[in-house]
């Protein structure tokens, strides 16, 4: 499979995208409701046995119809580019745990709010999440200061456990060398700092080679 690949140009209006918006955001938000619940239920078996069935009719009406491949990035004309299947920020995802990134001066930030469904150890959110967030934070900081890259590398130092509720998370660009970008994160709760990260983003060759062809004079 090509880096490439996935990466799609889409006709789309802005209007026909907010209306898919409208549509495609309560879905995930309830679904993402329905797993908290899952997570949390203590209901009667009853209960628990006719939800199920519920679930079931649900997916059943959800699967009558299905993308041919997972939602990727889709770009328009004007720029607007959607990766809502993404794990960490993806609009048609439920399990995506940050709604917003804001960038600003330098610095992107998001705030989650960690349910159950995010669990590691007793009341902490799993080591594994805390890393998600900061790949995709960093990631967002390398891509919207103009020097995108895939992970090359991420190191994560966890200070101290997080707590599940609500997390902040930033990032910023370091530096740059070459075709990597370096870039630093934190994850903070009402405890204070709990993680920092440093990753690497590289400019993949298909797409360095990509670029140099089309600069390429004719
Ligand atoms: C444009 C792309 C993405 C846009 C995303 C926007 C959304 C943002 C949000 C998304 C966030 C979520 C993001 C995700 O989830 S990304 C998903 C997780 N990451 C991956 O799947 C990446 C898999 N690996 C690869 O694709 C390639 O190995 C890469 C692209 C990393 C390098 O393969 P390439 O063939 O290009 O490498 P090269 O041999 O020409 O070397 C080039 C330079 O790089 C240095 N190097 C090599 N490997 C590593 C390494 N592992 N760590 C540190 N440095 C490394 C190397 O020494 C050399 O440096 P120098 O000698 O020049 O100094």
């Amino acid at each position: 499979m090509s880096m490439l690949d996935g990466h799609e140009a889409e006709r789309k209006t802005r209007e026909q995208i907010e209306a898919e918006a409208e549509l495609f955001g309560p879905l995930t938000s309830s679904v993402r409701s329905l797993i908290d619940a899952t997570v949390m239920t203590d209901a009667a078996p009853e209960h628990i046995v006719r939800a199920r069935a519920l679930v079931e009719e649900a997916a059943a009406l959800l699967d009558s119809r299905r993308m041919s491949a997972p939602f990727g990035t889709k770009w328009s004309a004007d720029g607007t580019r959607r990766s809502w299947g993404n794990a960490v920020i993806g609009l048609r995802n439920p399990i995506a745990p940050l709604l917003e990134v804001a960038y600003e001066d330098g610095l992107a930030s998001a705030e989650a709010d960690l349910g159950a469904a995010y669990e590691g150890p007793p009341g902490l959110v799993h080591g594994g999440v805390v890393a998600l967030l900061l790949d995709q934070i960093l990631g967002g900081a390398a891509d919207h200061a103009g020097v995108p890259g895939m992970t090359g590398t991420l190191t994560v130092r966890y200070r101290k456990g997080t707590r599940l509720g609500p997390v902040r998370v930033t990032a910023r660009v370091d530096r740059v060398e070459g075709v990597k970008t370096f870039a630093v994160g934190r994850v903070h709760t009402a405890d204070g700092l709990c993680a920092e990260a440093e990753g690497i983003f590289v400019l993949p060759r298909e797409v360095r080679d990509m670029v140099a062809e089309m600069g390429r004079p004719q």
